[in-house]
């Protein structure tokens, strides 16, 4: 008998929840994209491009990593800025584990504020050094990682690119053992929890944010209205809420060019995640306060 437990491929193995912080714009969303090798976290030049929780699943022979993205820990933002704290905080309240992510050489305010909140957790932590591929003298970067190892207690301190494949299998490496033991919680082939309509929504913000650049109103968000499965094609329906109506006119562009171009390019986007065809209609309304509207919020997918 014993023999035959210890041949178990179970045994030993570690699953659990990992959460991601950092202040926007350090990189969580292509750290997240490339440690589960697929596209499920938008990711875009600007900061705040993420609204949600985002599960994103790595499974491998040793464990399974069940990783919880969060909006970038910082200031501002109105009322909308309650449902991102508490989504942060929800991320917390589930994770195992924590993973800081800073950029090297860089340690501000809100590196230190998304520390902070890790380490009111209680979970162990691990720091995540992104962007060492823009550190031209590799020399500035060991005084930075001391200084960081004595801001807190963390179980590793990892330098990497996140755009970097091997860099990215060292940090799974890394946090596979600090997982508690526990079987797999998904199937291995399983990349995300979320579900299409959602990832509809993301594609078509995304969309939104590489198509107006510099001119980007940052009060934007994306609504499905329906999402439809009829006969081997997708048909999705939604609504691009602005604030101001100088944004609506910016995202319709010229006689609504610059919004077929976000719709088509979302639609590709699409056709390409179902592998089927996709009938994509895109409205823009304006409203002043839609992050104070609780039904608009609710139709976000930000429950109360
Ligand atoms: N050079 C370099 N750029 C990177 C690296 N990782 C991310 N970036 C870039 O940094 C920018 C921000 O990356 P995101 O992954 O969107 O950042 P985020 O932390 O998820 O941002 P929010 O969604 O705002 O919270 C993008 O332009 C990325 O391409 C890296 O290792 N090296």
């Amino acid at each position: 008998m014993d023999e035959i437990k210890s041949g178990v491929p179970d045994e030993g193995y570690r699953s659990g929840y990992a959460a991601l912080l950092g202040r926007p714009n350090v990189g969580k969303s292509t750290l997240l994209n490339h440690l589960v090798g697929q596209k499920i976290s938008i990711t875009a030049p600007r900061p705040q491009t993420t609204r949600d929780q985002i599960l994103g699943i790595l499974t491998r022979p040793d464990g399974q990593l069940l990783f919880l993205d969060t909006p970038g820990v910082h200031g501002g933002y109105r009322s909308l800025n309650r449902h991102l704290l508490r989504a942060t905080r929800g991320a917390l309240e589930s994770a195992d584990l924590g993973v800081l992510v800073v950029e090297a050489l860089l340690w501000t305010h809100d590196d230190a504020e998304a520390l902070r909140w890790l380490q009111r957790a209680g979970i162990p932590l691990v720091a995540v050094v992104n962007k060492v591929d823009r550190i031209a003298s590799k020399g500035r970067l060991f005084p930075y990682l001391q200084a960081l190892a004595e801001r807190g207690e963390f179980a590793a301190i990892i330098p990497l690119s996140a755009r970097r494949a091997a860099d990215v299998e060292r940090l799974a490496d890394a946090l596979v053992p600090l997982l508690p033991p526990a079987p797999a919680a998904f199937p291995e082939d399983q990349v995300t929890d979320r579900n299409l309509r959602f990832m509809a929504a993301e594609i078509i913000r995304e969309q939104i944010f590489r198509q107006l650049g510099a001119e980007l109103p940052y009060d934007t968000a994306v609504a499905i209205e329906s999402y439809q499965v009829e006969g081997g094609q997708q048909r999705i329906e939604a609504t691009i809420y602005c604030r101001k109506p100088g944004q609506k006119a910016i995202i319709l562009g010229d006689g609504g060019s610059r919004l077929r171009v976000i719709g088509s390019r979302a639609r590709e986007a699409l056709q390409q995640l179902t592998e089927e065809r996709v009938w994509l209609g895109l409205w823009v309304k304006q409203k002043e306060q839609w992050s104070e509207d609780h039904h608009i919020l609710r139709e976000l997918g930000y429950d109360d």
